[in-house]
């Protein structure tokens, strides 16, 4: 375990992202969108050179640990998880002790980061998603021991909102609904568009009520958290209506069900996938 690691600001940091894939792209996009991560405190990496180089020319960010700032890295460690070993050790001669390691990896618990890089670095566990990209984004995250999260907290709350987990088993849980829950909010869009579209709508007029009807909803909800989700629902369904007859089609078709079941199927999952 990393005891006492040094507190830095992300702002004497540089960011060092390690897979430039689609979550890694995301966040480099939206770190640098929000101003808050300059491209030359930020150097891409990908086995795929091309990629970075592509990824690099796009946010004005850096490709070679070289051409880095001294001080101290964060290595955004964006691989698949099969791959965050070998690509840590690839990079183990580059990696000082008191750097920081943050993986966005489903399923590797921080006892497995662990065993990959060894003592010294700190290391903190994160799961984002992807509407990071536009400023939109939600992570967990949570230190091995008692290292200080606070430049990995600058770094997301940079793309969005920050959970601070206190127990690691609810990596799973939040993986289920927040990692993975874009998937099933741009499939509820895409259904919700295709309804308007077979009762007539055009493509384009679909898409645009149901994505600006999902934001809204949304907001909504964000809004005032003492108002229940059930009282907003009331809210919409007069007696009699067109919402209380959707709502009970909904029903008819498992709607809460197969969520609640798609929630439990990715977080068994991601617990099989730190098993591995
Ligand atoms: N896609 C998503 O919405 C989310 C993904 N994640 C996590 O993010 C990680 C990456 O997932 P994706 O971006 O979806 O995968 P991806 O396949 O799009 O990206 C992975 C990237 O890593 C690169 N790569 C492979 N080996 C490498 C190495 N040794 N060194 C440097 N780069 C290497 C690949 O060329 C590729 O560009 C996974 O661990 C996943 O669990 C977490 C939250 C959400
Ligand atoms: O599908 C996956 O395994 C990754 C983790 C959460 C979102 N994408």
């Amino acid at each position: 375990m990393s005891d006492a690691t040094p507190t830095t600001s992300l702002d004497e940091m540089t960011v060092v992202l390690v897979g430039c894939g689609r979550m890694g792209s995301a966040l480099a996009g939206g770190m640098v969108r929000s101003g808050r991560v300059a491209g030359e405190r930020l150097v891409l990496l990908d086995a795929d050179t091309q990629k970075a180089e592509a990824l690099a020319d796009e946010l004005g960010a850096l490709t070679e640990l070289s051409q880095a700032a001294e001080g101290r890295k964060l290595w955004l460690v964006a691989v698949k998880p099969k791959v965050v070993a070998s690509a840590l050790a690839g990079l183990s001669d580059e990696i000082a002790a008191d750097d920081m390691i943050v993986s966005v990896a489903a399923g590797l618990s921080l006892a497995k980061l662990r065993s990959f890089v060894g003592e010294g670095p700190a290391i903190v566990r994160s799961m984002p998603n992807t509407p990071a990209l536009v400023g939109k984004g939600v992570t967990g995250i949570m230190a091995d021991g008692d290292a200080d999260t606070g430049a990995a907290k600058e770094m997301f709350e940079s793309v969005g909102h920050v959970v601070e987990l206190k127990r690691e088993e609810n990596f799973d849980a939040l993986t289920a609904v927040s990692g993975s829950g874009p998937a099933y909010i741009f499939t509820a869009i895409e259904a919700l568009a295709d309804g308007g579209v077979k009762m007539g709508l055009s493509r384009e007029v679909a898409r645009e009520l149901a994505t600006q009807t999902v934001a809204g909803a949304a907001a909504l909800v964000a809004d005032d958290p003492s108002v229940h989700t059930a009282e907003l629902k009331d809210r919409v369904a007069s007696p009699g209506g067109t919402t209380i007859t959707a709502l009970a089609a909904l029903e008819e078709h498992g709607f809460r069900h197969a969520l609640i079941s798609a929630v439990e199927a990715a977080a068994t999952r991601s617990r099989q996938m730190g098993e591995d």
